[in-house]
């Protein structure tokens, strides 16, 4: 790449970034307060229930989370702008859609028996975290304990759109691969989904585990996230044309079991021809190269989650985010999406060593050059991930047969006896800040 493009695309970038910061304090300042919405056309099925409504202090203040969050992104050259015509079209069939999803709401299907539900009958018990579109919560629903997540509709249209995102692809998937979901609940300005509940994310466990100085994720836990990520997106790709958009360790969860389960499709996308077309969305420490350039950022495909994957294990086994954070983000992000400058790979890691066949799968996933990078259906032909594939291998069978399988639950619930709850809200150095 010449210098002068690639001082273009900087500056290009550098705009970017910009948007990005308005953007999400505009966000962040609508969300934190609920209760200033204005009302919409939307004619209320349901009562707000106020047994079920979150707390103050389940508000996120709005200094945190601000590099992992999703950001919108909206860059389309003045000329190209929709008329506002059509841009009320488009609300209007958003909110056309959330009326539609009123049809279903309350309508569980608990343990394989669909039933009626009132939102009153939602015994919430704790708090187990939060995003930039809401609070996740235990709960008691006629005697099922399941995790609640709560999203507060506003009178912004993306708003809309990741709360009638997250519902719609919460209730198509059917994987072992994916937090399941009950059913939901719409309000006349909120929207709750109850799904299956997990035991923590990856990125609360980092946390236990780096303040508790216990080892990171071992190599054969990666190889687990692994198998289970992938198969997962290529179920979402396969089944149903989705492209996930926020891998992140927040979006990876753990139950006691030791399954691993993706969650939060607010920002998934639907794909034309295997491509995914819209500008919005994403986590930028996370984001792959092709997303933070300005000529290939509105068309990517599937690579660019292989790459989030990438980021989000490296940052498993060794506790760091592989770039320097402690400067402005702008600098991260130019460093990401240089291709002239290398890629993190763990052969450099010093403190721990990795099976050569875990460094070379790593070394694929984050190839900058999304041409070089490759697919999952490439990736589940590795031997690194055949290893963990339990259709696969002779490489697994024998790690039954030694009696490993349930090595994972194992390593979790070890992890969470020896480490504090508490540290689950405490930051690690150089490590993006989540909710
Ligand atoms: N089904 C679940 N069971 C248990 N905990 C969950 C569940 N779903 C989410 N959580 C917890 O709640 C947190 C918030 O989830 P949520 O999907 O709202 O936001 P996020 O991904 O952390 O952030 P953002 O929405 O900004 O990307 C997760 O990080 C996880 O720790």
């Amino acid at each position: 790449m010449d210098n002068v493009c690639f001082q273009q695309r900087l500056r290009d970038l550098e705009t970017r970034v910009r948007k990005w910061k308005f953007l999400r304090l505009g966000l962040t300042e609508v969300r934190l307060r609920p209760r200033d919405r204005r009302s919409t056309s939307v004619d209320q099925k349901h009562k707000e229930c106020s047994s079920t409504s979150s707390s103050p202090q389940h508000q996120r203040p709005n200094n945190i989370g601000y590099l992992t969050s999703p950001m919108e992104r909206k860059f389309t050259p003045l000329s190209m702008k929709p008329s506002p015509s059509r841009r009320d079209t488009e609300k209007d069939a958003l909110e056309f859609e959330y009326m539609e999803g009123y049809k279903k709401s309350g309508t569980l299907d608990i343990d394989g028996v669909k039933q009626t539900v009132d939102p009153n009958e939602i015994q919430i018990l704790g708090l187990l975290g939060s995003g930039s579109c809401g609070v996740v919560e235990s709960a008691m629903v006629r005697k099922k304990l399941m995790a609640v997540k709560t999203m507060y509709k506003n009178d912004n249209k993306e708003n809309l759109k990741r709360i009638l995102r997250d519902v719609r692809i919460m209730s198509l998937c059917d994987s072992p691969f994916i937090v399941r979901s009950y059913g939901y609940f719409m309000f006349n300005s909120s929207v709750k989904i109850c799904m299956q509940i997990m035991s923590a994310c990856c990125e609360k466990l980092l946390r236990r585990i780096y303040h508790s100085k216990l080892d990171f994720f071992p190599e054969y836990v990666a190889g687990h996230i692994v198998y289970s990520a992938i198969s997962a997106l290529d179920y979402l790709k396969e089944k149903h044309s989705i492209i996930h958009r926020d891998i992140k360790p927040s979006n990876i969860l753990f139950d006691d079991s030791g399954n691993i389960k993706l969650c939060d499709f607010g920002i998934s996308g639907f794909m034309t021809n295997s491509m995914s077309h819209s500008k919005s969305a994403g986590c930028p420490p996370y984001m792959a190269p092709e997303r933070l350039t300005i000529e290939t950022n509105s068309k990517y495909d599937v690579r660019s989650d292989v790459w989030s994957l990438g980021i989000t294990i490296y940052q498993l086994v060794t506790g760091l985010y592989p770039f320097p954070l402690k400067d402005l983000e702008f600098t991260t992000l130019t460093i990401i999406a240089n291709l002239n400058l290398p890629s993190p790979s763990l052969k450099e890691e010093k403190t721990r060593s990795f099976s050569p066949l875990f460094i070379e799968f790593l070394d694929f996933c984050l190839r900058k050059d999304v041409r070089e990078r490759p697919e999952y259906k490439q990736l589940m032909k590795h031997d690194f991930f055949l290893e963990y594939d339990p259709a696969s291998g002779d490489a697994y069978k024998l790690k039954n047969i030694n009696g490993n399988c349930n090595q994972v639950a194992e390593w979790f619930n070890n992890v969470i006896k020896q480490s504090k709850v508490e540290d689950e809200l405490k930051q690690i150095p150089n490590t993006p800040c989540v909710n």
